[in-house]
């Protein structure tokens, strides 16, 4: 039987596939090598361990999901971007898949001309064309799901980001998968505390998990925050960094709620010592 995954990857591919018509592999390298340099997300979320005392905001721009549906109309996404930069955000992760989260590529261009942060193109990762596509519209940074990619495909991807410049955040959801993505040299490694089979969240398992990530690699806490009380209780069990969507889109003053966010983090990440 086919996961919620199977499908939004079937989807992903289609519309890869449409798109490969309008711009070749060739074209694509071209518009990548003149794009002006990635920037250092690696740094921007504190990898250099002096700068952890910090909780870094990796700030969504999600406008619908899976799991709950339209969440937001966001008419103008650099607009959104510039609160959250001006709220401290770290990173902005610009979701550009189009059927189930109703994001594009648009978007991505539309927050790289706003913004000087780093940016997430954050998309399920298939196939080399979509980092070479990531780069040609001035990502930064790259989303690799374990769940989805075999080990031969983590290592492949994640150097190739290298080569462009880029980092890479490994998602995982289970032990098996922090294993799979220290294997392929990850140093920005991801919790997923929402389940892709049954999209249920569960914030016990990013708990469960961080401590298996070893020392050295930023440690992200995806999904799940409605509220300071989540960051302190992800920041208290480890996180260096978390990923925010829906609290973000769906509040009326994002760039408060960042600072919000960062101010309950380094509270907790104070208190842990
Ligand atoms: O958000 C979903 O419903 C979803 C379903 C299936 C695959 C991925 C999905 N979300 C991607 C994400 O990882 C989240 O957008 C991100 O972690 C932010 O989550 P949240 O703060 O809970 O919006």
């Amino acid at each position: 039987m086919s996961t919620v995954l199977d499908d939004i990857n079937a989807g992903v591919r289609e519309d890869m596939e449409a798109r490969k018509r309008l711009v070749s592999l060739a074209e694509l390298k071209d518009l990548a090598q003149a794009a002006a340099p990635a920037r250092d997300a690696w740094a921007a979320l504190g990898g250099p361990s002096a700068s952890r005392a910090e909780l870094k905001v990796i700030a969504e721009i999600k406008r619908r999901s899976p799991s709950k549906g339209d969440l937001a109309a966001i008419g103008d996404p650099a607009s959104l971007a510039r609160q959250y930069a001006d709220g401290g955000a770290s990173v902005i992760s610009v979701l550009t898949e189009q059927r189930r989260f109703s994001g594009s590529l648009a978007d991505l261009d539309a927050v790289r001309a706003a913004v000087d942060v780093p940016l997430l193109r954050k998309d399920f990762t298939l196939d080399e064309y979509q980092i070479w596509e990531a780069r040609a519209h001035g990502a930064d940074l790259i989303l690799l799901i374990v769940a989805a990619l075999s080990d031969a495909q983590l290592t492949e991807f994640s150097a190739l980001s290298r080569e462009l410049g880029m980092n890479v955040l490994v998602e995982t959801h289970t032990e098996e998968e922090i294993e799979r993505a220290v294997a392929a040299q990850a140093r920005i490694i991801g919790v997923n505390v929402r389940n892709l089979k049954t999209l249920d969240v569960d914030r016990s398992v990013f708990a469960s998990l961080a401590g298996q990530i070893p020392a050295g690699a930023v440690v992200v806490a995806e999904s799940g925050v409605r509220d300071a009380d989540d960051v302190t209780h992800y920041a208290a069990s480890g996180a260096n960094a978390v990923l925010v969507g829906e609290a973000l889109v769906s509040h009326s003053t994002p760039r408060e709620r960042i600072a919000e966010f960062k101010a309950a983090g380094a509270a907790a990440i104070a208190a842990r010592g």
